[in-house]
């Protein structure tokens, strides 16, 4: 352990001509944690990454790496960092036990020593067994997991998951879910970018929001969730002839909406909001005989954080009835000004 956070970032900037594609992004990774990074496609996930690695080089700003500047101390900072990419960047012609012992070897690590290392790693991963298969001649998924074993091999402090699970079953996302648990409970600091908000979710104890090369948000998921807006339904014995009144003055409150026995409150901390709900309705001499509260998803979070304003005048179609249009702008976070990008949301996979 150092008293150094894994990575300190400050107003990191990278240009690709005219293109920004980090724009002044700031945050500290502590050590130990596991440190999810979400964005878009083009949010700036993967410069980001390869700022870290020595694969770009910044426009400004600074980062380290335990304290080694990614530039200045280059080696150092190299050294401390195991990355699994994106993209399947091995050398197709060799043993995988090979690819992983030429690595070692790049990184000063005696050959005995180095391939004890790659059989560990390969066992780690559950892939011993293909020791002596070329990387070609791998299934999509023992190809994901060969990649987790070749940033293992150095024993990094850091590992960097750049989109670990993308394209691979239910079935491996688990195993590798499990085992970049495991890795994080023996003290490794990961970080991890991803489409897959369960996957942030489940794994991250903190998730960064980065968008058009900026980041919107750094907090728990669960601080992210307690953002967005709940939905509570509860359904009346008998419909009011007109929408009663109800939490005025609440705050919390986006919108309420009566459909014959079924009344909706868009609120947020729906959870706390419900029981005072509760309380007006049987003041009223409402029965109520369901009630059910949904919480706002990490993902819908995500979405209305990155979301256009475009988006925002498409919204006409929402059933939801407003209070009123100055509620409703209160009750929005108002301090985020959307950015320009068009963010696309099918069934969980951003
Ligand atoms: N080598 C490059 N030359 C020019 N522009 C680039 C280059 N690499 C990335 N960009 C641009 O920089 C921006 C950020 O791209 P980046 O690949 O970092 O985003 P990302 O968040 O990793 O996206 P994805 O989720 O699709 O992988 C995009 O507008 C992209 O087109």
């Amino acid at each position: 352990m150092t008293d150094r956070p894994a990575l300190h970032i400050e107003d990191l900037r990278k240009e690709y001509g005219d293109v920004t594609a980090l724009d002044g992004v700031s945050l500290t990774v502590p050590e130990g944690s596991f440190f999810g990074l979400l964005g878009p496609n083009g949010a700036g996930k993967t410069t980001f990454i390869n700022t870290l690695v020595g694969l770009v080089r910044k426009s400004g700003g600074t980062a380290r790496i335990f304290g080694h500047d990614v530039e200045d101390d280059y080696q150092e900072a190299r050294n401390a960092v195991g990355l699994a990419p994106q993209e399947f960047n091995v050398d197709r012609f060799f043993p995988i036990r090979e690819v992983l012992e030429h690595k070692a070897g790049y990184h000063g690590i005696p050959a005995d020593e180095a391939t004890r290392r790659a059989d560990d790693a390969l066992k780690q991963v559950g892939i011993y067994d293909k020791r002596d298969t070329r990387f070609d001649w791998l299934s999509g998924g023992m190809k994901r997991r060969f990649l987790l074993a070749r940033a293992l091999i150095t024993d990094p402090d850091l590992l960097i998951l750049d989109e670990p699970t993308a394209g691979v079953d239910v079935q491996l996302r688990h195993d590798l879910w499990e085992l970049v648990t495991d890795l994080n409970d023996r003290g490794k600091t990961i970080l991890l970018t991803t489409h897959y908000i369960e996957e942030a979710e489940r794994l991250c104890d903190e998730v960064a929001i980065l968008d058009s090369g900026r980041v919107r948000a750094v907090a728990t998921p669960a601080e992210l969730k307690d953002r967005g807006t709940d939905r509570i339904v509860v359904e009346l014995r008998s419909p009011p002839a007109t929408l009663p009144d109800l939490l005025t003055g609440d705050d919390r409150v986006e919108a309420v909406d009566l459909d014959g026995h079924q009344l909706t409150v868009t609120a947020r901390e729906g959870g706390l909001v419900a029981p005072d709900l509760v309380r007006e309705l049987d003041r009223a001499d409402f029965e109520i005989v369901d009630l059910e509260i949904t919480r706002t998803s990490l993902e819908e979070v995500f979405v209305e954080m990155t979301r256009t304003d475009s988006d925002d005048d498409e919204s006409g179609g929402d059933t939801r009835t407003q209070r009123d249009a100055a509620d409703a702008a209160s009750g929005s976070d108002g301090d985020d000004s959307p950015p320009d990008r068009q963010v696309a949301s099918d069934g969980g996979v951003l």
